[in-house]
């Protein structure tokens, strides 16, 4: 057996796992009552699982307008509505984690998952906010599984400039393999976030974004 296939025999022997939301959560207040709670390697051991959603997922491509501005989206998506079948169990208990955590903030649980793939550092999405529904108006979360290659997601005010309560003028958060970010409170109506493109040799990645009922 030579040492590649031993390698990718201990990596399949790895079980993949969801750990718990709140170990090692970290939370940045961005000001106007918006905030991102960052949780590396949330799941661990999904290369398989990327590799099947790459692989399964009904992916198609996504050149238009969206959310409130004219928006480049060199990107494939598959939007799962609620009630749809995920394309792997886990993300049923990804999503189920994810509403007992957050309920007490939350109020109402997780119920749809948007499904994008950046196939290189070419694809990307622009400045916007999930603003489509009731997020235009109310406080939601958006919670975000990020798989396969690394990927920056950038956050600025969306109105330019720094926000009262905040630290922040801007912020750029690297996604790894595994790694869960949720963006909280006023953060898409007072923010704006991007996968910006990447002259970087990077290979593709999986981005599963889990929303409440009413918001896109
Ligand atoms: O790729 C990501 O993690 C972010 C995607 C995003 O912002 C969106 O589809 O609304
Ligand atoms: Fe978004």
């Amino acid at each position: 057996m030579d040492l590649m296939l031993q390698g990718s025999l201990l990596d399949l022997a790895e079980e993949m796992a969801l750990g718990e939301v709140g170990a090692d959560l970290h939370r940045t207040e961005l000001g106007a009552g918006a905030w991102v709670d960052v949780r590396p390697g949330w799941l661990s051991a999904g290369d398989e699982l990327f590799a099947e959603l790459v692989r399964s997922v009904p992916w198609r491509a996504e050149r238009r307008k969206m959310y409130d501005s004219v928006v480049d989206v060199p990107r494939l998506t598959k939007f799962y509505a609620a009630g749809e079948r995920l394309p792997h169990p886990i993300l049923d208990a990804a999503r189920l984690a994810l509403s007992v955590h957050y309920a007490p903030e939350l109020g109402e649980p997780f119920v749809t998952a948007g499904l994008c793939l950046y196939r290189d550092g070419r694809d990307s999405v622009a400045w916007h906010g999930d603003r489509i529904g009731r997020s235009n108006d109310v406080d939601t979360m958006v919670a975000i599984l990020s798989l396969g290659s690394p990927r920056t997601l950038a956050l600025r005010p969306r109105d330019g400039g720094g926000l009262p309560g905040s630290r922040h003028k801007s912020l750029r958060l690297p996604l790894a393999h595994g790694d869960l970010v949720v963006m909280g409170g006023s953060c898409q109506r007072t923010w704006d976030h991007a996968i910006p493109k990447t002259s970087e040799p990077v290979g593709p990645r999986v981005s599963v974004q889990f929303r409440v009922a009413g918001v896109r």
